[in-house]
């Protein structure tokens, strides 16, 4: 049975590998796949992963219909096996809907791969149609850490290292970068609540929550 399959987890938990890597193997074994994506880092009509791989995608623009894009592929002589779509937080509720009817209408697998949650700890609206919709959600094995050794499970937007829990919902951008640029850190949700960061962890020095590092 083809399935609506949603690969969730934090930034940097490895979703994008995980995608080309799906894809990758289907496409040794003679399959073909669309791939879409919406604003990746490495620019429009991209699916980059941190791990240096990239491949050509479609990009899902705001409005497009992503049933009737691979309708019109197939009718046009195409061949569809599967469908892989990265940053699907990014999607409007209405095009998760198309990608169920994929499955469901052309018969065709899809994976899509997201964040679950943005800065402020929020649903994006195309994740919580995907937890609506899928018929499996699945989490990644190798958990992103926080600084204090737990598994990350939330995303903080940092603004100078400072977290901040105010702003647009969607800034593209990256984990590591330098202080001044806004970024993202992945965190527990007790240091998500309690907004520290690696590094208001380091300007406040001693803390209790900081890991023992054993002296040499
Ligand atoms: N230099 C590196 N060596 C080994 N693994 C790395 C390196 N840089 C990144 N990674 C791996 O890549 C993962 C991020 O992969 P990526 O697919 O870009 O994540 P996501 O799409 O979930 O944001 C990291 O969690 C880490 O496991
Ligand atoms: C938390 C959060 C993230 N984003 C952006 C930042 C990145 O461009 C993507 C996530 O990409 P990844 O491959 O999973 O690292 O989402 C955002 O726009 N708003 C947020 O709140």
């Amino acid at each position: 049975m083809p399935e609506l399959v949603f690969f969730s987890g934090t930034m940097d938990c490895g979703k994008s590998t995980l995608a080309l890597q799906i894809g990758h193997n289907r496409s040794a074994r003679g399959l073909q796949g669309v791939i879409f994506t919406r604003d990746d880092r490495a620019g429009e009509g991209k699916l980059s992963s941190r791990l240096g791989l990239v491949t050509e995608a479609v990009e899902a623009t705001e409005g497009m219909d992503m049933y009737k894009y691979l309708v019109d592929q197939l009718s046009q002589g195409g061949k569809v096996d599967y469908v892989i779509v990265d940053e699907a937080q990014f999607l409007a509720p209405e095009q998760i809907d198309q990608l169920a009817r994929v499955v469901d209408d052309l018969g065709l697998d899809v994976f899509a791969f997201g964040i679950t949650t943005d800065f402020r700890t929020k649903l994006f609206p195309g994740s919580q149609r995907l937890i609506e919709l899928a018929d499996r959600i699945e989490s990644l094995q190798v958990e992103a850490l926080c600084w204090c050794g737990a598994r990350a499970t939330h995303n903080a937007r940092t603004v100078g290292g400072e977290m901040v829990v105010e702003g647009a919902q969607v800034v593209v951008g990256d984990v590591n970068r330098p202080a001044e640029e806004v970024g993202y850190e992945v965190l527990c949700r007790r240091h998500h609540l309690r907004r520290m960061t690696s590094a208001s962890i380091r300007a406040g020095a001693l803390s209790p929550d900081v890991l023992p590092v054993p002296s040499v």
